[in-house]
C-alpha cells in the first residue's frame, strides 16, 4: 500500500488539522461501570501508569470468542493489546484502567463488527484514536485495505508507529486530518473513499452521518459502533441521516453467540450522492492549488 503524503512508512504527515469540539460517544462503548474512564479526547501530555503485562493477559473465559474472531492472527490482536495496554497508556490515549478490559470492551467488540463488512472491501475508519476499530478490522480481516482517519498527531504518530511494529504496512494507511478533509482532498491528500465507513464513539449520528458518507462509495455504507441507545438516536437523527444521502439506517447485533453483550452497529447505506457543504468548499478551494503544483497524491 502506498504511503505518499500520508502519515505513514514513508510519507510526510499533512500539517495541523483543527479539529472541531465533538463530545466523546461514550455510548458506543460497551457497558462497564460508572467510573471506567473513557479513551481521552485532547493532544496533550497525560503521563500514566504501565499497567503489569498480565493484566492485559487474554481471559480464559474469551479465549473461545477470541479464536473465532481472530483465528490466526490471535497472536496479532495479543501484540496489539499489549501495545495500547503499555505505549497507548504511556502516551495517554487509553485510560490506565481499561487494561483490564482490553479484549471485551475494545478488541472483542470492534472485531465483531467484522461480520458486516465483504471480503475484500476499502474500509475507511473514522476517528480512529488509538486504532478503534479500524485496526482491529485489519489485524482479524487481512483480506481488508484499511485507512485510519486521525486528526491528532500524537494518535497518528502512535498509529504508525503501531502499523510497522504490528508488520500491517501492505493493508493499512494512515492518513492524517479530519473526515471531512479526507473526503474532500483538501490537505492535498485524497480524496478518499470506500466501501465501508466504520467509526466508534467519535459524534452522534447526525454528525457521523454527515462526516462519513461523502467518504463511501455509492451503495457502500457506514458501520456506526454504537451503545444501547441506538434506536434513540436513529430517531432523533435520521432526517439529518436522509438529507446527508443515507438510507434506513438498520440496527445489528454483531457477535451473537460469541460476544455477550452482542456489539450494536448502526448501519447506513449511502443511497445518494449528497456532498455536504463543507466538503463541496473544501474541493473547490483544493482543485487551484493541485492546478499551481501543490501537494498532490
Ligand atoms: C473518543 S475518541 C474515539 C477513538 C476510537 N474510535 C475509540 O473508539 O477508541 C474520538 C476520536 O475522533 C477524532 N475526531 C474528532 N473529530 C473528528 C473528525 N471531524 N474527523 C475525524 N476524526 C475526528 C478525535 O481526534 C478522537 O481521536
Amino acid at each position: 500500500m502506498t504511503h505518499e503524503n500520508l502519515t505513514g512508512p514513508g510519507g510526510t504527515p499533512p500539517g495541523p488539522s483543527a479539529v472541531p469540539p465533538s463530545a466523546p460517544d461514550e455510548a458506543a462503548l460497551p457497558p462497564s461501570d460508572a467510573s471506567a474512564p473513557t479513551p481521552d479526547v485532547a493532544d496533550g501530555p497525560e503521563p500514566a501508569d504501565v499497567p503489569a503485562p498480565s493484566e492485559v493477559v487474554l481471559p480464559a473465559e474469551l479465549a473461545d470468542a477470541a479464536r473465532t474472531l481472530f483465528g490466526d492472527r490471535l497472536d496479532l490482536a495479543a501484540a496489539y493489546a499489549e501495545l495500547l495496554a503499555t505505549d497507548g497508556v504511556v502516551r495517554g490515549l487509553i485510560g490506565p484502567r481499561e487494561a483490564p478490559r482490553m479484549w471485551d470492551r475494545h478488541l472483542l467488540n470492534c472485531a465483531a463488527m467484522a461480520e458486516r463488512i465483504p471480503e475484500g472491501a476499502s474500509v475507511l475508519d473514522v476517528g480512529s484514536g488509538a486504532g478503534l476499530p479500524g485496526l482491529v478490522l485489519a489485524i482479524a480481516r487481512p483480506d481488508l485495505t484499511v485507512t485510519l482517519i486521525e486528526p491528532l498527531a500524537r494518535r497518528t504518530s502512535f498509529l504508525v508507529e503501531a502499523v510497522q511494529q504490528l508488520g500491517l504496512a501492505r493493508s493499512v494507511r494512515v492518513f492524517r486530518g479530519r473526515a471531512d478533509e479526507a473526503a474532500s482532498g483538501s490537505t492535498g491528500v485524497g480524496p478518499f473513499s470506500g466501501d465501508v465507513v466504520t467509526a466508534r464513539a467519535v459524534a452522534p449520528l447526525d454528525r457521523l452521518a454527515g462526516w462519513c458518507l461523502p467518504l463511501a462509495v455509492r451503495g457502500g455504507r457506514l458501520l456506526a459502533l454504537k451503545g444501547a441507545s441506538a434506536q434513540e438516536e436513529i430517531d432523533e437523527h435520521a432526517g439529518a441521516v436522509a438529507r446527508a444521502g443515507g438510507g434506513e439506517p438498520v440496527v445489528h447485533r454483531c457477535g451473537v453467540g460469541v460476544i455477550d453483550p452482542p456489539a450494536t452497529v448502526v448501519e447506513v447505506v449511502r443511497e445518494r450522492m449528497v456532498v455536504p457543504p463543507a466538503v463541496r468548499a473544501a474541493t473547490r478551494r483544493a482543485r487551484p492549488a493541485r492546478r499551481g503544483g501543490g501537494r498532490g497524491r
